[in-house]
């Protein structure tokens, strides 16, 4: 018989079911109880109830847990000074979308190697995931695989569906079933209208095939997820993080029915990748958002402990600590900068 199945698949390992790795690496009634509030604030800047500037900040990728962590250190104490103004919520990215290919993230290749030891990625994105929110940190990330959030997003107080798959069904349904806010991003070519369909395709109820924690294939039905906005990051023909581009996205999202409640990356193709732009870039946004601008409810930040970013993969031994492997990010100080400059700024 001729062989028609498998002809591209040269290794298929079960993982274990979600049930399991949430059993193993639990989480505690503090930490659930921190991640509901952690959500409901989150929801109240999003309808406007909490005035406070909410700010996801944090590295591009987590490639290096201890980094990550010295960084969460230095993050909760800079939360704790200007949290009567500023909510600040960790980036804490464990799955990269690639343009083309590269490093796809800690939770598919957590040994930087190439061995793509999934489960074990999973076990090391939960237990990172508590360390940040035992610092007192809120956490964020990018939810790319649509079976991920079954093992993760219980640790997870906001989320976002990135420009290369706002555009996709697989993932509008997914975000209509979780139980965070969410940002979706505009599409890399820098159009609004993908975002503004996800917003409202993930508000409805979806029926779609999904993961139980069990680990059983299943249709999964969903109520929509009411708490979705959008997030402006620039694109192909160039940034949009400028006054007339926030004000004809306000006109579009309310002209469309979706929610005009904005946030604002500060990286990506508002800044072109480039570290030394984005001060500039997200001093504009703050400088909106003073001068009376309350749509713009957050924005984002790349940043970590060394500025910049370095080629990947090379040599573990040779990485620099604390320095980003895959888009540039700010460093430390100038972060600590923006986040006072914020703080009395508001
Ligand atoms: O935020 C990270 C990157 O911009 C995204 O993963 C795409 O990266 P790439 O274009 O280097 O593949
Ligand atoms: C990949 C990201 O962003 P975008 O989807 O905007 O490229 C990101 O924030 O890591």
């Amino acid at each position: 018989m001729a062989q028609v199945t498998d002809l591209h698949v040269t290794q298929n390992i079960p993982l274990p079911a979600p049930a399991l790795l949430l059993n193993e690496i639990a989480r505690s009634p503090e930490q659930a109880e921190f991640m509901a509030q952690s959500r409901e604030i989150i929801r109240n800047i999003l309808n406007g109830t909490d005035p406070r500037f909410l700010l996801i900040v944090g590295p591009c990728s987590i490639h290096d847990t201890k980094a990550g962590i010295e960084y969460a250190q230095k993050l909760a104490k800079l939360a704790e000074e200007v949290k009567d103004k500023v909510y600040i919520v960790m980036r804490v990215y464990f799955e990269k979308p690639r343009t083309t290919v590269g490093w796809k993230g800690l939770i598919m290749d957590p040994k930087l190697d190439g061995s793509d030891n999934i489960p074990e990625g999973l076990r090391q994105a939960r237990t990172f995931l508590r360390q940040v929110i035992d610092c007192g940190l809120p956490t964020a990330t990018e939810l790319l695989d649509p079976i991920t959030p079954q093992y993760i997003a219980d640790l997870i107080s906001w989320s976002a569906i990135g420009a290369r798959t706002t555009e996709s069904q697989t993932h509008r349904q997914m975000a209509s079933g979780l139980s965070m806010p969410l940002g979706f991003k505009n599409t890399t070519t820098g159009d609004l209208i993908a975002a503004v369909n996800a917003i409202k395709a993930a508000g409805k109820p979806q029926t779609f095939l999904g993961v139980s924690e069990q680990g059983v294939a299943s249709a999964v039905t969903t109520s929509g997820n009411p708490d979705c906005h959008i997030i402006l990051r620039g694109g192909d023909k160039g940034p949009n993080y400028g006054a007339d581009d926030v004000a004809t996205a306000i006109e579009y999202l309310t002209g469309n029915g979706a929610s005009d409640a904005i946030m604002i990356d500060a990286s990506h193709a508002n800044c072109s990748k480039d570290d030394k732009k984005m001060p500039a870039v997200y001093q504009e946004i703050v400088r909106q958002r003073a001068a009376g601008n309350t749509k713009i409810i957050g924005a984002m930040l790349e940043s970590h402990l060394v500025a910049g970013n370095q080629s990947f993969p090379q040599p573990l031994e040779d990485l620099t600590y604390g320095q980003s492997i895959t888009d540039k990010c700010i460093d430390w100080a100038t972060t600590e900068t923006l986040v006072r400059e914020t703080a009395d700024k508001l």
